[in-house]
């Protein structure tokens, strides 16, 4: 999917609400793990009970490598029932990948050909040849770590070399990269203070923004200094809408959770 596509949906659902699905097949209720693929069955009630609030799903591959074969195979009956249920959603593989150039071409083709997810999360880390074969997709992109969520992100990102953060040196040389235009980038909700000059240097990318939620970041802070008059962002929550009940009624509960987020999101789309 195009960012143009991308943001036609968001308009025309008034949000942009990306709901992680970060399936622990311990936190699912019990009753589904007598299902032949409960973590797919987990994911399809959550999938069709929140819909119509967000426009991106995003697996964390972790949650489902965890469960081996059978995780794996969750994932494609998932990647495969968004494309035939819901073609007009934009799809996220949290893989957090990057490595030597025919390395990284070999995850490229796993999650934007094979899987056929729109994006991939890519480690910066590298450099420029561990994230070109990611960029090389027509319609698809590479959701660059920038500024991450977590308390580690001080340790490096922040740090400043030759009198500039290292986050900010990621932003400005990724930009130099061959289809660099096939670029999205994550920056945590918990960091929200950083975006305004973020947006000084990719004026125009999609942020992917984690962190809302569970993480304690506010999804007031990430609009007034992210938003573009094309909105540009995907705010994702994972936790706190997915396992929102432990119920029989979790599917409910998730789809109750996400419009809230989705209403709050209108909201913010109204001051433009
Ligand atoms: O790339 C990510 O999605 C990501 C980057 C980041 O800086 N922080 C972060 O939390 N994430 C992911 O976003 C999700 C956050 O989940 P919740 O905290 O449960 O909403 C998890 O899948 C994390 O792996």
């Amino acid at each position: 999917m195009s960012p143009q596509e991308l943001t036609e949906q968001i308009f025309k659902k008034q949000s942009f609400l990306c709901v992680g699905l970060d399936v622990d097949i311990d936190r699912i209720p019990t009753y589904l793990l007598s299902e032949d693929d409960p973590i797919f069955e987990f994911n399809r009630a959550i999938i069709d009970a929140t819909h119509k609030f967000c426009v991106a799903y995003k697996p964390n591959i972790a949650f489902y490598e965890a469960n081996g074969v059978e995780g794996w195979q969750a994932l494609e009956k998932t990647i495969n029932y968004l494309h035939h249920e819901y073609p007009e959603i934009y799809t996220i593989a949290d893989a957090k990948r990057g490595d030597i150039g025919n390395t990284s071409r070999m995850y490229a083709k796993t999650f934007l050909q094979d899987l056929g997810f729109d994006s991939v999360t890519v480690a910066p880390y590298m450099g420029k040849d561990s994230v070109e074969p990611f960029l090389e997709f027509d319609n698809r992109q590479a959701i660059l770590l920038a500024l991450t969520s977590n308390e580690g992100a001080f340790d490096f990102q922040t740090q400043q070399i030759d009198g500039e953060e290292l986050y900010k040196k990621v932003l400005k040389t990724s930009k130099t990269w061959k289809n660099s235009e096939n670029l999205m980038y994550v920056v945590g909700a918990t960091k929200a203070e950083f975006l305004k000059e973020i947006r000084e240097i990719i004026p125009e990318n999609f942020l992917l923004v984690p962190g809302v939620g569970a993480q304690g970041g506010k999804l007031e802070d990430v609009c007034k200094y992210g938003m573009t008059k094309n909105v540009g962002l995907l705010v994702n929550s994972s936790r706190k809408i997915i396992y929102a009940s432990e119920s029989s009624n979790f599917a409910e509960i998730a789809g109750a959770k996400a419009e809230v987020l989705q209403q709050q999101m209108a909201e913010e789309l109204r001051k433009l």
